[in-house]
């Protein structure tokens, strides 16, 4: 399998300007070759734009933590595909559970979100993730695909090939209780095999999944040696450099 494991920051709603440019002083040649891992960090829209002028020559992705569907207009405060776009800015995350929570988003939004980033040419981290009282159900499987099944709905194939798509269940969000590697890797399995339902084997064997959720240098390598896993979208553990570097040690 030549999926290429994708290893993903997201910062959420922390840092000062100057904490960022610490970051990037504290990588700046650090980071392992491109062949091996494509490295990203997602972080609040102001920053992007900066990050993207100081990564010089670090191969190093830069994400945004939202999008909005529409690409200009009347829309306070939110910022477009097209405007990612036309930065190079190369990712996006779409549908997080705390934007699910706290900002009231639909599948029905996120669908339009990942739809507009297509059209734009930017590339969407889809998440999907369960609550730990869906988790206790037992309806897991049930719960992730659904929510795969509708962000993804109307999206060809050959586009869907090219996501990402990051499984976080809530209850290991901040909490430090990862899942475990076999339950991660399990329901990251489930992830694919939608995709695979929806759009066949070809589709599902290059779609990239990765597993977030109290991710840490400790517990990463374990995480990314399942048959499932593709990568991983971590909060906390990639704030600081040097953290955000020892999850990169495997590769180095
Ligand atoms: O939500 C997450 C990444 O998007 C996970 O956050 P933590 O790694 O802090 O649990």
């Amino acid at each position: 399998m030549s999926r290429k494991p994708i290893i993903a920051g997201n910062w959420k709603m922390n840092k000062n300007l100057k904490e960022v440019f610490a970051f990037m002083a504290n990588i700046d040649g650090k980071l392992p070759s491109e062949d091996k891992v494509e490295v990203a960090v997602a972080a609040p829209a102001m920053y992007l734009v900066p990050l993207v002028h100081h990564r010089g020559k670090n191969p190093l992705k830069v994400s945004a933590e939202n999008v909005y569907f529409e690409n200009s207009g009347a829309f306070t405060g939110e910022i477009s595909p097209a405007m990612l776009a036309a930065e190079g800015i190369e990712y996006a995350i779409i549908g997080h559970s705390e934007r699910r929570e706290y900002f009231h988003e639909t599948d029905e939004d996120i669908n339009k979100k990942a739809k507009a980033l297509i059209a734009a040419g930017v590339t969407p981290i889809l998440c999907c993730g369960e609550t730990l009282e869906t988790f206790e159900a037992g309806k897991t499987a049930e719960w992730v695909s659904g929510q795969i099944e509708a962000g993804l709905a109307g999206i060809d194939g050959k586009d869907v090939a090219n996501m990402v798509i990051a499984y976080e269940p809530i209850w290991a969000i901040g909490t430090g209780k990862t899942a475990t590697a076999e339950i991660a890797d399990e329901t990251c399995g489930v992830v694919r095999s939608t995709v695979e339902k929806l759009y066949g084997k070809e589709v599902s064997e290059a779609v990239r999944i990765q597993y977030g959720g109290s991710v840490k240098p400790e517990t990463v390598e374990e995480l990314m040696s399942k048959e499932n896993i593709d990568g991983a979208l971590v909060g906390g553990a990639s704030l600081e450099a040097d953290s955000f570097l020892a999850l990169l040690k495997m590769y180095m």
